[in-house]
């Protein structure tokens, strides 16, 4: 068959997002070139005991000042979703050898964390205004405002406030281009927690059978390809995959997450120029782990108010935040708890059987020892597979805008996209979407302009 125009690699929702607005301006010779059995990526559902649980994505991010278009889709899919309760966290936090701190005295904690994250916000405007790019890490910003969580149970709640969204602590990430928390965490409506049985993935799915007739058989969708070299020059590209097939196109667009780009998974030919390289190199991909447990009963409190509660431990981030699945799933008696960054990287090198036995340890300080055993657990390993290599990116606090913008900016014939280049919403499915309009524009504009000297700079997302 011919050369198609485009080849995009990676059938997430950046790469589905991009195809389909390509697709719509009339560009319809392209290929979609992915590595798994699958359309999604990071959207991705999986059985867990007869049930439906999300390994990567769960929440989808409220409507808001910026309307958020996968909600929409959410809503025409009716996708089963719910909102969480967070509200009774200060009476639901737990001392590191068992018992329930006083409520009052956590409230009181949770006080001054929101006092800071208010100071983080109008630090970070007044550093937005100076003139030169200066940014300090949130850690930095809170040791200005005198109040570095110092405490056990300081630090879980900063934890709350910082690594859950964040998925590194406030020492690692940028203040300026994490505070304000984006309008769809803080100002929108509250995020929905997805289940449902068709998964978070079935948003992907439902953006690709906008143009594609079917999932798996489309002739411009290869599955089961692993793109392991890109070579481009001014004449075209032709990339080859794992099993020795190759595609030549005009143009690429690469969705694959930024943990990807910086394993040696994919070989450019000639290799990338050194600044694309020290962009890609020194952005963050950070690792959010989600262990479900399934235990034969429910022996954690339940009814309202107690959706979630937190672990405390001298080690910051050590199995600290627990949910249980009862609103909704009623009597699926399964529990997950989150872990994140330098934990997640330790425990994903565990076998389950050693992670289980250090979640057993705090479970049996917290509601005795007669607990029984679970009858399965599930440990995602993001960080160790090779097709993702991480979670989604974080903003490093050493990492300039002018870096940021060439982390997206293309190189030649080959264009990028995937949350990691999002303007204003790294890190979120709703970020990787955008991503992939505004490359699938940028390269539709270089069509029209017949000169591709790159990247338009006036993103809007
Ligand atoms: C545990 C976890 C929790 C999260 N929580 C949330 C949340 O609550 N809310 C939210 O909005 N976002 C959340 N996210 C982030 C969100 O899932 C991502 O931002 C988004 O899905 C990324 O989409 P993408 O298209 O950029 O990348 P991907 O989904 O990674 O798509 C890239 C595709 O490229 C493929 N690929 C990789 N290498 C190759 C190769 N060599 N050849 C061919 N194909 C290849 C991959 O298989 C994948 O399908 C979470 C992510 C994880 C992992």
């Amino acid at each position: 068959s011919p050369s198609p125009t485009v080849i995009v690699i990676g059938a997430g929702i950046s790469g589905i997002a991009a195809a389909k607005t390509l697709h719509e301006a009339g560009i319809h010779d392209m290929l979609i070139v992915e590595a798994t059995p699958r359309i999604g990526g990071r959207l991705m559902k999986t059985q867990f005991s007869g049930l439906t649980v999300e390994k990567g994505a769960n929440w989808l991010f409220g409507g808001g000042p910026v309307a958020n278009p996968l909600l929409d889709i959410a809503k025409k899919l009716k996708l089963r979703t719910s909102l969480n309760d967070y509200e009774n966290l200060t009476s639901n936090t737990y001392k590191q050898e068992g018992g329930l701190y006083p409520s009052k005295l956590v409230e009181e904690i949770d006080k001054v964390a929101t006092a800071r994250d208010d100071f983080c916000e109008k630090f970070s405007k007044k550093l937005s205004s100076k003139k030169k790019d200066v940014d300090v890490s949130i850690l930095a910003a809170q040791r200005i405002f005198k109040q570095v969580p110092k405490t056990p149970l300081e630090m879980v709640i900063d934890f709350y406030h910082n690594d859950y969204e964040d998925a590194e602590p406030p020492k690692v990430t940028s203040l300026k281009h994490t505070y304000p928390r984006n309008e769809f965490v803080d100002h929108g409506e509250d995020p929905y927690f997805v289940a449902d049985p068709r998964g978070f993935e079935i948003v992907v799915q439902y953006l690709a059978k906008q143009f594609l007739s079917s999932l798996t058989s489309d002739p411009r969708l290869k599955l089961n390809k692993v793109v392991r070299e890109i070579s481009y020059s001014k004449s075209g590209v032709t990339i080859k995959t794992e099993d020795g097939s190759t595609y030549n196109s005009k143009y690429v667009i690469v969705s694959v997450s930024l943990g990807v780009l910086q394993s040696d998974l994919i070989e450019f030919q000639p290799t990338l120029p050194l600044w694309k390289r020290i962009a890609i190199s020194d952005f963050g991909m950070t690792i959010y782990t989600k262990i479900f447990l399934k235990f034969p009963y429910k022996f954690w409190p339940s009814g309202p108010g107690t959706e979630f509660f937190l672990y405390t431990h001298v080690r910051r981030g050590y199995y600290p935040l627990w949910q249980h699945l009862e609103n909704e799933y009623p009597g699926s008696n399964i529990l997950f708890v989150t872990v994140t960054a330098d934990e997640s990287r330790r425990i994903e090198q565990l076998p389950d059987e050693a992670i289980e036995a250090e979640i057993m340890v705090i479970l049996k300080k917290l509601f005795g020892d007669n607990i029984p055993k679970p009858e399965s657990i599930l440990v995602p390993r993001w960080g160790l597979d090779r097709f993702y290599k991480g979670s989604f990116s974080n903003w490093p606090d050493s990492y300039s805008q002018k870096r940021k913008d060439q982390l997206a900016d293309p190189i030649g014939p080959v264009y990028f996209t995937g949350e990691h280049t999002s303007n204003k919403y790294i890190g979120y499915a709703t970020g990787a979407y955008f991503a992939g309009i505004d490359t699938a524009n940028d390269l539709i504009e270089c069509f029209k302009k017949k000169s591709c000297r790159g990247y338009n700079r006036n993103r809007w997302h």
